[in-house]
């Protein structure tokens, strides 16, 4: 049966991809991720899909822009009933704050639950050399954790960070925070891109609320076996 911390991300190029994923893993997959991969090959009808088979929906855009264009694109979102959906927090605190008014007041008008709003902090593609060569000011760890406290005080629901920093957010920003954490490498799986890493046990043992998993599910040669050994993992964790 599903396990509603694990979010597999859907990263296909078309409906019929994505509808054969579904199909696939049937039951054992509860909540899934439209990123930009999908959403730009299929549109709306990604997420519209997977509403009606009754999953739930992380739409993963990383909208970033300056605070009246954030505010406006995500009203367009949000109509199409997403669970959770993602901003940078680089965008800063006057962009955080009007992106969650904004989805707060689109979701009331149009009388529907509002979506999660999630800040991504500091891509798990980075590692401190490659932070430093964009000019992190600080240590890659406490930037995230900086990212995260001023996402909380802007009215943002969660991060999306690597495992490697969720202990420390998990104390600074308390129980009920969200920590999505992508980076995730069962032991029977390739690294590929990832460079801040752990096992789905780990995170969850770290303070992941929900472990994002796209390549070791999708490319996996069984991937509803790879499923099955991911939820057998973290039982009782
Ligand atoms: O926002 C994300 O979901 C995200 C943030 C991040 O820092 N790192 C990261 O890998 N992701 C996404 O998480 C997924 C990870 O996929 P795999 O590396 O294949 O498990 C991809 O869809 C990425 O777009």
């Amino acid at each position: 049966m599903a396990d509603n911390r694990i979010i597999a991300a859907l990263d296909v190029h078309s409906l019929d991809d994505m509808q054969r994923i579904v199909k696939m893993l049937g039951e054992n997959i509860s909540f899934y991720k439209v990123g930009m991969e999908l959403f730009y090959s299929a549109g709306p009808d990604s997420v519209r899909y997977l509403k009606d088979q009754g999953k739930k929906v992380f739409l993963d855009l990383k909208v970033h822009d300056i605070p009246n264009t954030v505010d406006q694109s995500l009203r367009a979102l949000v109509r199409l009933g997403a669970d959770f959906m993602t901003l940078h927090g680089t965008g800063g605190e006057a962009m955080m704050l009007a992106a969650a008014e904004a989805v707060k007041n689109e979701a009331e008008k149009l009388q529907i639950s509002s979506p999660q709003l999630l800040a991504v902090t500091v891509l798990t593609s980075f590692d401190e050399r490659s932070w430093q060569q964009v000019g992190g000011a600080v240590p890659l760890k406490d930037a995230v954790k900086r990212l995260a406290i001023l996402a909380k005080k802007s009215g943002i629901d969660g991060v999306v960070a690597s495992p490697h920093e969720a202990m420390d957010i998990r104390k600074c920003c308390g129980d009920d925070f969200l920590i999505v954490t992508p980076g995730i490498r069962p032991a029977f799986a390739q690294i590929n891109d990832q460079k801040r890493i752990a096992t789905p046990a780990q995170a969850l043992l770290c303070g992941a609320s929900h472990l994002v998993i796209g390549r070791p599910i999708m490319k996996a040669s069984d991937p509803a076996l790879a499923v099955e050994k991911i939820i057998e993992e973290i039982q009782g964790v």
